[in-house]
């Protein structure tokens, strides 16, 4: 569950006042909105990478408003799927695993089952820079899974594939709505990609949010 109350932010001249937003457990929402209306700034919010002035943040249940990044357990796609290019990919998805001291079993078997389930497997050993774009960004979805975070933040995860990829790549993502075990919140710009995917969608327009279909 993603539930956020009166959100307001300011960086420099740009703010968003009394965002609210509420996606229940298990759901896939969408989020759609003019460039440079602040979807990545509310994403990078909720995620921990800004602060508030005001307002509240839970997930999963609990308050997180206060707490930093990683204590959030969140999975998040930033815009671009960027990836740590001085590791493999199999690095790459175990990371948050890793940092918090897993046992290298249950890592390795997190990242077979993953690269497997992502269709990743014949990389698992490549640096980021012999990665298609697909490929990226199906390691960066990977990435933040691995640690099966409740809440699931993707920043435009489709933007600059060619058609066959994109179409790939969402055929994934409807198959991770189908489980319903992680609540997700996706930045696009691309309509169909919210028909086919959403079982909600927002609009933010002029620093507020409008849930605009159920
Ligand atoms: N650090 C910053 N300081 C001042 N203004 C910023 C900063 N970061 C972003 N902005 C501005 O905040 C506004 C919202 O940016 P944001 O990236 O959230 O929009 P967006 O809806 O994600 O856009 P796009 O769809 O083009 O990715 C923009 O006008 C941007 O120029």
């Amino acid at each position: 569950m993603i539930q956020i109350q009166n959100l307001s932010i300011r960086q420099g001249t740009f703010a968003l006042f009394g965002v609210s937003l509420e996606v229940p457990p298990g759901r896939y929402a969408v989020l759609m909105g003019r460039s440079g209306c602040g979807k990545t700034t509310l994403l990078e919010t909720i995620a921990g990478l800004r602060a508030p002035h005001a307002g509240t943040i839970a997930l999963a249940g609990r308050d997180v408003t206060r707490l930093r990044p990683a204590a959030r357990h969140v999975g998040y796609v930033p815009q671009d799927g960027v990836l740590f290019s001085t590791m493999t990919v199999r690095q790459n998805i175990g990371f948050a695993l890793d940092v918090r001291g897993a046992p290298l079993v249950d890592t390795a078997r997190r990242v077979a089952e993953l690269a497997d389930w992502l269709e990743v497997t014949h990389l698992l050993d490549r640096y980021p820079r012999f990665l298609s774009g697909g490929e990226k960004n199906r390691v960066a979805l990977g990435r933040a899974l691995a640690n099966r975070p409740p809440v699931l933040l993707l920043d435009e995860p489709l933007a600059s594939l060619d058609d066959d990829t994109r179409d790939h790549l969402v055929t994934v993502l409807a198959r991770l709505r189908e489980r319903r075990e992680v609540t997700v919140l996706h930045v696009t710009h691309n309509r169909s990609e919210a028909d086919r995917l959403a079982d909600v969608v927002f609009r933010l327009d002029g620093g507020t949010v409008l849930e605009t279909s159920g």
